[in-house]
């Protein structure tokens, strides 16, 4: 495994969202893996890279680490300002940093761009070892592929142990394999808006987003990086973001927003918009520029195949593998993630707390914007 500053560059055309080589590398570093990873459901992924970034200081016997994941669109910008090689604010921007409850005096931060993402890591818009983009041949991966590079990350960094493993959604799902495949290594775990295993209806949205990326027909069964300048299925992301939008918003907050109002001097009997429906134009275009629809889709299908009991004799018997001391948050308005999952996951894990309920209007997305409640969660686990 090497850390790779020295990885020679290659370069893509700005076919998606995805940050390529030669964009400003941002806080961003890497870790190579040295062998090709073997992948849970069919054969082995060469070539891996894995980026991530850090704050705080590794104390000299490791003790101080704490692993952050992101969800789905998320990646290793967990703190700081957008800019050069990032496309997006830190997402837990208040909770990083000397005092907030990740004390960067105290605590070191490792936050890695996931296996399959867009920003850095080895993903669909990454090139094969031959030099061709991934693209459609990039091989299905499951949460459990993702934690098992983060794995091979920590032991790179030297870090036999966490001191806390967190994320939120997706992330969740990556810290509650986390702690189910390697309990020894994880010493407490905070779960937010999370399941152990995806739901049909999950499953159906998810489905739905799949469907209007693949029918765009600038998808070209995945194989659109080297299609030219501006090339890539655009519409069917954007289109697979509105979807996804609302069901990370709550019902009652796009009616107290946006009511029936229409947006600024457009008349929606002709052919304008209503305010709820540019706000979804605008995320959808947010997300087509920072994004790769590749990564997307690879990201979609794991959440889709998430099951933590898979293999492990089913769900209960997966979660009791759990020695970490847990907590276990849920957003009260989330529709897409709703308390039921949670409450599975505080129940079924031995050393979990009662199921802490993150109050907020946004739905699954609380667990991105209600960081004062987050931090708070924190800081019980990890005291300061
Ligand atoms: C982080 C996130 C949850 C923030 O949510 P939020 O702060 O509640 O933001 P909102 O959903 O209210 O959206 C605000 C945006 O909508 C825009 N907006 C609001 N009303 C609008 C309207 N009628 N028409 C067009 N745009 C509108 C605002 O101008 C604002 O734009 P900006 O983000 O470009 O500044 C969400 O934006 C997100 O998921 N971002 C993904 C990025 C990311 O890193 N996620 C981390 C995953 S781990
Ligand atoms: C399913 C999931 O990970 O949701 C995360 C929502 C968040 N807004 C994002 O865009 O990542």
């Amino acid at each position: 495994m090497s850390t790779d500053a020295e990885t020679a560059p290659v370069s893509l055309p700005p076919a998606s969202g995805a940050w390529r080589e030669g964009d400003p590398p941002g806080r961003r570093q890497w870790i190579t893996l040295d062998r090709p990873l073997p992948l849970e459901a069919r054969g082995t992924l060469p070539g891996v890279r894995l980026a991530y970034e850090t704050w705080g200081r590794l104390a000299p016997d490791a003790s101080n680490a704490v692993l952050v994941l992101h969800a789905l669109t998320g990646d290793s910008h967990v703190a700081g300002p957008a800019g050069p090689g990032h496309p997006t604010p830190g997402w837990w921007d208040g909770l990083v940093g000397p005092g907030r409850p990740l004390d960067t005096d105290r605590w070191f931060i490792v936050a890695p761009n996931v296996l399959g993402g867009c920003q850095g890591s080895t993903g669909p818009s990454s090139r094969r070892p031959d030099g061709r983009p991934w693209g459609g041949a990039f091989p299905h991966l499951t949460q459990r592929d993702m934690v098992a590079a983060e794995a091979q990350l920590a032991d790179a960094l030297g870090i036999d142990r966490w001191a806390l493993v967190t994320g939120g959604s997706m992330g969740g799902m990556r810290a509650l394999e986390w702690a189910v495949t390697h309990p020894e290594r994880t010493g407490s775990l905070l779960l937010l808006a999370t399941t152990a295993a995806a739901s049909a209806e999950q499953i159906a949205w998810a489905g739905a987003q799949l469907h209007a990326i693949r029918s765009d027909p600038g998808w070209r069964g995945g194989d659109y990086h080297d299609a030219g300048a501006g090339e890539g299925p655009h519409a069917g992301l954007g289109i697979a973001r509105r979807i996804a939008h609302i069901t990370y918003r709550s019902e009652p907050e796009l009616q107290d927003r946006f009511g029936r109002r229409p947006q600024g001097g457009e008349d929606p009997r002709r052919a304008g918009r209503y305010q709820v429906e540019s706000y979804l134009d605008h995320h959808a275009g947010k997300l087509v520029g920072r994004f790769d629809a590749g990564s997307y889709v690879v990201l979609t299908e794991s959440m889709n195949g998430h099951d933590a009991g898979r293999g492990r004799g089913g769900t209960a018997a997966a979660l009791r593998r759990v020695t970490a001391p847990a907590l276990v948050a849920g957003v009260d308005s989330d529709r897409l993630y709703p308390l039921s999952q949670q409450a599975e996951l505080a129940a079924g894990i031995p050393h979990a707390d009662r199921l802490r309920v993150i109050e907020s209007p946004s739905g699954h997305d609380g667990f991105l914007t209600e960081t004062e409640q987050v931090g708070g969660l924190v800081r019980e686990l990890l005291g300061g």
